[in-house]
């Protein structure tokens, strides 16, 4: 049937048809009738007259009524065959074809009339029942079995004749659990079918009382009156109908539920939504059709008034379950192929980026456009709905478009998954996407990822906003064209599962917050943009309040489910399928929706290929993106060959690699001033070992051999192999243990040189007794030696770098409970807890801080307002 075929009309001739061949079976019934009756009273009349005029009249009888028969058999066969015609077109493909033919035929848009079965006539005519935009059905019979088979059969005429998710069905069988209409079951995961409990009938029937309610507020929205109106006058249908099916009887249902299901009889069909009872009775209107078995199949319908229908056999069991299947399976997925355009990187970005991620509702590709406006784009679906497959469709678009002169990526995901190490090198696969800069895995733990990167964006920012000052650009566009050599592409930093970044009441928090909000507001103008992608927007409580840094974010994709993505009126992503998603790009407007339909383009060989053409067309030496990857452990750096000059400011330490785009390291610079000397901190014997040997390596390296004096002391075995090892590498090293400890503070607490000296001390509070320990009268014990050295030797060039496996043993070698803890002038804390770091700390309880495996926080008090994460290096003697 043609889209706009008004159904009430169809419904009307449909009536019509029938009304005519009965009223002319009946005209010519009459006359035969007539003609019999004249004959016989002439006959009468002539009764008893001659034989030979008795047989004359007898044979004018005669073909008067075959003539009348004739006449009858003629018309009938007219009315039938133009029935039949109006049949055809009435009930198209799957909606009328007898089961052996059947098959789906969802590029028919739309059932008009079902079929049911056929009228008893001869020859027989196909029973059409009006359903879909039409009306309500309510069946009754003797036998539910039989009821069951013809809803099975309208049920899989209506699914077969629209396009997947155009019918949605409810079924409600308390009596067989699903049973009765099992075959239908494969489209529960696909979420086309659900079924409904005995005790789900009130959910079910409120929340189709509520959609009724919704699509009359906001699509029918008094402009339409109905949804078939409104799906002629938009070219689409914007709801699916949704079916509820009731295998109950009357005794089933409580007060509130009959009131409500009137509700939903009454106001249901405009809106799509459609009632076919079995064994319930539903209010006599004029949009609730009848259908009531007589006996076995034979049934009268209120369509086809006194005529005998003969309903057709339910359909075969194997036909329903395959159909579904294939139903709920959906068409093989388009691939990513469907986002690239004929020639890769043809397009300018100085005004905007345009890319395609999937296909529309006509066919068409719907492009995401990010640019002065809409600058930035929020992402939300809760886990498995596909973000990252819509992140992948993006960037496939992108990439494929967008030269690296055009684009640059920095892409961090916080999940615990590898989404984005495709796109960086790996010893698997060596190369890149040449338009990532920077890619973030493993660092859901790691929140400091997500902060370096917004540093680093803000740095960006700045740079760009001075040039445009210097050219009097005030965008992009403009800075590109007075600085046509200029480097400046469009930059796009997708964070996907943000909320990661924001979900602490802490520093890092308040700071990537801020970051946010300026890179929001002012990143538009300078072609810097901000993809956020999350589960659940709502549940991020730094973003409470701050309704106007998420009001920059003016382009909203939401996958099915997403919840608060859109505008709190729009329940688009409720309502769309699998592999679907809304794109709007006005703040998730009502009435900005698009829908599209994802591609797959996660398939990592296409990827691989793709990546390889993207790498024939660009012959400049690119410089591999940046990699964060949590789980990595930074290698120890490549040293300068020369040893820089540090006589007056210092040399400076290595420790660690910060979290930092530009992998800046840890670095101590051992300075003459009070309090350069280092505690490590913590029980984790190989990190605090990393960490002084980086620390005496750099060292090393920034004097010439005899220049400095080098001291080894260790006192627990398990670190003995990595001290030693430490010793072996520093020039004119000392080496001491447990037994020669005294002896060495004793040296060193005279303070009787100013050539650098660097001692470093492994696990240096298991000699606390040996410290304690009083000596003669007069004679200093090794506590107080020590003190000596860490209080005065930095003012002599003497440097104390020293691991204690605990606060309380640091402070207890230091005094105790009121030690002045000033020598001590940075530290770095591995599995020791904020709270403990207290007397460490300016700030009061001591800092956030929480061990983390393989990460250690490190404070300076020389350089530091707040202490940062530090990764010790793994170091390879
Ligand atoms: N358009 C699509 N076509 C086919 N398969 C898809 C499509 N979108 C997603 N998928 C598949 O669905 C699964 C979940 O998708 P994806 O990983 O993108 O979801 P997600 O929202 O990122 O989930 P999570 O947050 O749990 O990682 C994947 O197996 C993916 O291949």
């Amino acid at each position: 049937m043609p889209p706009d075929f008004p159904r009430g009309p169809l419904v009307s001739a449909v009536r019509r048809e029938l009304a005519a061949a009965r009223a002319a079976a009946r005209a010519a019934l009459m006359a035969a009738t007539v003609a019999h009756a004249e004959a016989q009273a002439q006959r009468d009349a002539v009764a008893g007259r001659s034989p030979e005029r008795h047989r004359a009249l007898e044979g004018e009888r005669d073909a008067l009524i075959q003539a009348a028969q004739e006449k009858l058999r003629r018309e009938a066969a007219t009315v039938t065959e133009a029935l039949s015609a109006l049949a055809g077109t009435a009930a198209p493909g799957a909606a009328g074809q007898t089961w052996p033919a059947w098959t789906a035929t969802p590029g028919v848009p739309g059932p008009g009339l079902l079929r049911a079965g056929v009228i008893d006539h001869d020859p027989p005519l196909p029973a059409l029942l009006p359903v879909l935009d039409a009306a309500h059905l309510a069946l009754d019979g003797p036998d539910p079995s039989t009821l069951d088979g013809v809803i099975a059969g309208l049920l899989l005429r209506m699914l077969g004749s629209v396009p997947a998710g155009g019918v949605r069905l409810w079924i409600y069988d308390p009596g067989h659990l699903g049973g009765a209409l099992a075959g239908f079951a494969p489209l529960a995961a696909a979420e086309i079918t659900t079924y409904v409990g005995p005790g789900g009938l009130s959910a079910t029937l409120d929340e189709l009382a509520a959609q009724i309610q919704r699509i009359n507020e906001t699509v029918l929205a008094g402009e339409h009156a109905n949804v078939a109106a409104a799906a002629r006058v938009l070219g689409r249908r914007p709801e699916p109908w949704r079916v509820l099916v009731l295998l109950a009887d009357s005794t089933d249902l409580s007060s509130a539920q009959q009131a409500q299901l009137d509700r939903v009889v009454r106001a249901g069909v405009a809106a799509g939504v459609h009632v076919i009872s079995r064994g319930l009775p539903l209010p006599t209107r004029d949009d609730v059709q009848t259908v009531s078995v007589v006996d076995g199949w034979a049934a009268r319908t209120s369509l086809t008034g006194d005529l005998t229908v003969l309903l057709d056999p339910p359909p075969p069991a194997e036909l329903v379950t395959g159909f579904a299947k294939e139903l709920a399976a959906g068409p093989p997925p388009a691939t990513v192929d469907a986002l690239l355009p004929a020639e890769f990187w043809t397009e300018s970005s100085a005004r905007r980026l345009c890319a395609p991620i999937g296909e529309g509702t006509e066919g068409d590709l719907v492009e995401l456009t990010l640019g002065d406006d809409p600058p930035h784009a929020l992402i939300g679906g809760p886990s498995g709905s596909g973000k990252t497959n819509l992140l992948y469709c993006w960037l496939a678009g992108l990439t494929s478009r967008y030269s690296p002169e055009e684009l640059e990526l920095h892409l961090l995901d916080f999940k615990e998954g590898v989404s984005f190490a495709r796109f960086a090198p790996s010893p698997r696969d060596p190369s890149w996407l040449p338009q990532v800069r920077l890619v973030g895995v493993n660092i859901n733990s790691d929140r400091e990822f997500g902060l370096a990167l917004l540093r680093h964006l803000a740095a960006e920012l700045k740079r760009r906003a001075s040039a445009a000052k210097k050219h009097e650009a005030t965008k992009l566009a403009e800075l590109r064209a007075e600085d046509p050599e200029g480097h400046w592409p469009r930059i796009v930093a997708v964070i996907d599962e943000f909320q990661v970044l924001l979900g602490e009441r802490d520093a890092v928090t308040t700071e990537a917050v801020a970051l946010l909000e300026d890179l929001a507001r002012r990143g538009r103008s300078q072609g810097i943009h901000l993809v956020l992608a999350s589960q659940d927007v709502t549940g991020i409580e730094a973003l409470w309040g701050r309704s106007a840094l998420v009001a920059q974010f003016t382009l909203r994709i939401a996958l099915p489910k997403a919840r608060r993505i859109l505008a709190e009126t729009n329940l688009a992503a409720e309502l769309i399928p699998r592999h679907h998603a809304v794109v709007n790009a006005d703040s998730g407007a009502v009435g900005a929706n698009q829908i599209v339909k994802l591609p797959d383009a996660g398939d990592r060989t296409r990827w691989q290929e793709i990546q390889t053409q993207f790498w024939t067309l660009t012959d400049a030496l690119l410089d591999p993106p940046r990699l964060f990857d949590g789980e990595a452990v930074p290698a120890f750096p490549v040293l300068p060959g020369t040893p820089p000059d540090f006589a007056k400011d210092g040399a400076v330490a290595l420790l660690g690699e910060t979290i930092d785009v530009a992998r800046r390291p840890a670095t101590l610079r051992l300075t003459r001033s009070p309090g350069r000397n280092l505690a490590v901190l913590g029980t984790r014997t190989p990190e605090a070992c990393a960490i002084l040997t980086s620390a005496g390596l750099t060292l090393a390296r920034q004097h010439e051999p005899g220049t400095a004096d080098f001291v080894v002391a260790c006192l627990d075995p398990d670190a003995q192999p990595a001290a030693k090892a430490l010793a072996v590498e520093l020039p004119g090293c000392v080496w001491h243990d447990e037994d020669s400890l005294l002896p060495m503070l004793t040296q060193l607490a005279q303070l009787d040189t100013d050539r650098p000296r660097y001692v470093f001390v492994f696990a240096l509070d298991a000699a606390a007794p040996q410290l304690a320990a009083k000596r003669g009268v007069g004679e200093p014990t090794g506590h107080d030696l020590l003190r000596t050295v860490l209080n005065r030797g930095p003012e002599r060039r003497t440097h104390l770098l020293g691991w204690w496996r605990s606060v309380p043993r640091l402070r207890d070698d230091l005094g105790g409970i009121a030690a002045r803890l000033d020598s001590i002038g940075a530290w770095i804390a591995l599995d020791v807890h904020g709270q403990e770091l207290a007397p460490l700390s300016a700030q009061p309880g001591g800092p956030a801080w929480y061990p983390r495996p393989h990460r250690g926080l490190f404070f300076d008090r020389a350089t530091h307002r707040a202490p940062e994460i530090l990764i010790p290096y793994e170091v390879d003697l």
